[in-house]
């Protein structure tokens, strides 16, 4: 059946969200408090770079079944809202910044008037449903007939069209008795066409369901932050964490995913969520329960530290007067967001220093510019090599691992590159004459 659903919060989350549910046959009203955004969105542009996501917009568009406004208002008659809005971290402390929840719910509420489902999407400390819960039932006119239900989200960017429609599960975090039955049944009317494709649904209560959320990114930032463990043992006793991980990975048990050692995790996810489940469980009384997570935190910030280290190395001890190349400003390839991005913490870090740093991206430059603007930027990846000392390959874009090493030296003041990702392939950059240094990897693979 197609219902009428609203999607607050056009963000990374929610545009693709919004987009994806007109493709499963519904109708759409998308709202979000940026204006600009909503002009974008409304002409049909993607205010993100997602692969996908242009087509699916356009597509979605052209059925006449999806608006965007400011207006809540235009958001009122839908029987399914979906919140979408950011949860940051909060500044300067590691707790989740709730008032752009608190703020959407609020709005929202003013609008509820008859039966209607509220699905929370954002991710949330535990208890924050239990609590917006309680505030709908007060504050909506419609209050009795209000429902609340908590559905994370577990797309990945770069991914996010095809884990949307075609989800590894769907949770549901509902209330127990006939209110909970109803939700459940409308959530899977929303997504019939998943759950036909043999999508599992897990059907919970909310505290279980927020907490399936902050437990799944703890557990993907964990696994890289073993690798990146596994890296500095690597390194300390001339091992190859490269062939550690992929000996390891063969183990079903253990699984070959996310052990890409490197410069570590970053992104509007990953970072501040282990902190804010952290915050939360100290609140609960359980953090002695996540006290691995600060760990977790720690190997990967020092992952950041190790790079500019090994790079400072590659500029003989001293990056004063040194040009220094970065590849790779996003915190991911093939996405434009450089939320707690590793590569432009290390590109700064190294220009604090005192290199000049220039820095390429097929697509974050405009972010990068706009947030770090006192980097140099280049078109090209070849332009930012022009008479770089060390070239830091930071993002492992398709176009990075492509370069041809041996066009690529005849750019560079020394053929030194620090892959940070551990994607470059070493015998081709060595053939060509570089020096390639690589974190959890023998020195001895440098030349070849
Ligand atoms: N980015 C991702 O890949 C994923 C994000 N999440 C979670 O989804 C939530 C959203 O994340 P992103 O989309 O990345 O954030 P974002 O910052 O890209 O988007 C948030 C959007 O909400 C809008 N907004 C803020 N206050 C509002 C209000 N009162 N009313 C309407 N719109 C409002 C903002 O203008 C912005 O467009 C977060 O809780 C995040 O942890 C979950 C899974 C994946
Ligand atoms: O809650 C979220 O927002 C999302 O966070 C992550 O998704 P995302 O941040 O988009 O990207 P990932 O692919 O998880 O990568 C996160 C970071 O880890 C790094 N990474 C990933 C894998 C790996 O093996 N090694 C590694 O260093 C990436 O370079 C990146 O900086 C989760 O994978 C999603 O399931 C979740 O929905």
């Amino acid at each position: 059946m197609s219902l009428n659903l609203s999607v607050i919060g056009t963000g990374y989350l929610g545009v693709v969200h919004a987009a994806a549910m007109v493709q499963l046959g519904h109708t759409v009203v998308a709202v979000d408090v940026d204006e600009a955004k909503i002009t974008q969105l409304s002409a049909g542009k993607a205010p993100i770079y997602e692969p996908g996501l242009p087509e699916l917009l356009a597509a979605a568009l052209a059925t006449g079944r999806l608006t965007f406004t400011t207006d809540y208002g235009r958001a009122a008659d839908a029987h399914v809202h979906f919140v979408c809005v950011g949860t940051p971290q909060r500044p300067g402390e590691n707790a989740a910044d709730l008032r752009y929840v608190d703020a959407s719910f609020e709005e929202l509420a003013k609008h509820l008037h008859g039966p209607t489902l509220v699905v929370g999407k954002s991710t949330v400390p535990v208890g924050t449903a239990q609590r917006l819960d309680e505030m709908l039932r007060a504050k909506a006119p419609g209050g009795p007939d209000v429902t609340l239900a908590w559905n994370p989200e577990f797309l990945r960017e770069g991914f996010a069209v095809k884990d949307t429609l075609h989800p590894d599960r769907l949770v549901y975090g509902v209330e127990a008795g006939p209110r909970g039955e109803r939700a459940k049944a409308l959530l899977d009317e929303v997504y019939a066409a998943t759950i036909a494709d043999g999508t599992p649904v897990v059907v919970t209560d909310f505290a279980t369901a927020e907490l399936v959320k902050a437990s799944a990114n703890a557990f993907l930032a964990t696994k890289i932050s073993f690798i990146n463990a596994m890296s500095e043992v690597c390194e300390a006793a001339g091992a190859d964490v490269v062939s550690l991980a992929e000996a390891i990975g063969h183990d079903d048990r253990i699984g070959a995913k996310f052990l890409g050692a490197g410069i570590g995790f970053g992104g509007g996810c990953l970072p501040k969520d282990i902190r804010a489940f952290m915050a939360r469980a100290g609140e609960l009384g359980a953090d002695q329960a996540l006290t691995f997570l600060r760990e977790v935190d720690a190997i990967n910030m020092r992952r950041r530290s190790r790079m500019v280290d090994i790079a400072r190395e590659q500029c003989d001890g001293s990056f004063i007067g040194k040009r220094v190349a970065v590849l790779g400003a996003a915190f991911k390839p093939d996405s434009d967001d450089i939320r707690d991005s590793p590569a432009l913490s290390v590109a700064a870090q190294v220009r604090l220093q005192g290199a000049h740093v220039t820095v390429h991206d097929p697509q974050a430059m405009d972010n990068a510019r706009s947030k770090w603007p006192d980097l140099s930027y280049a078109d090209s990846a070849l332009e930012a090599l022009q008479g770089a000392h060390v070239v830091l390959h930071l993002t492992e874009w398709q176009e990075y691992r492509e370069l041809d090493p041996k066009v690529a030296a005849e750019h560079v003041a020394q053929r030194r590159v620090v892959d940070g990702r551990n994607k470059l392939d070493v015998a081709r950059w060595t053939a060509a004459g570089w020096t390639l240094r690589a974190l959890g990897r023998p020195t001895a693979l440098a030349t070849g």
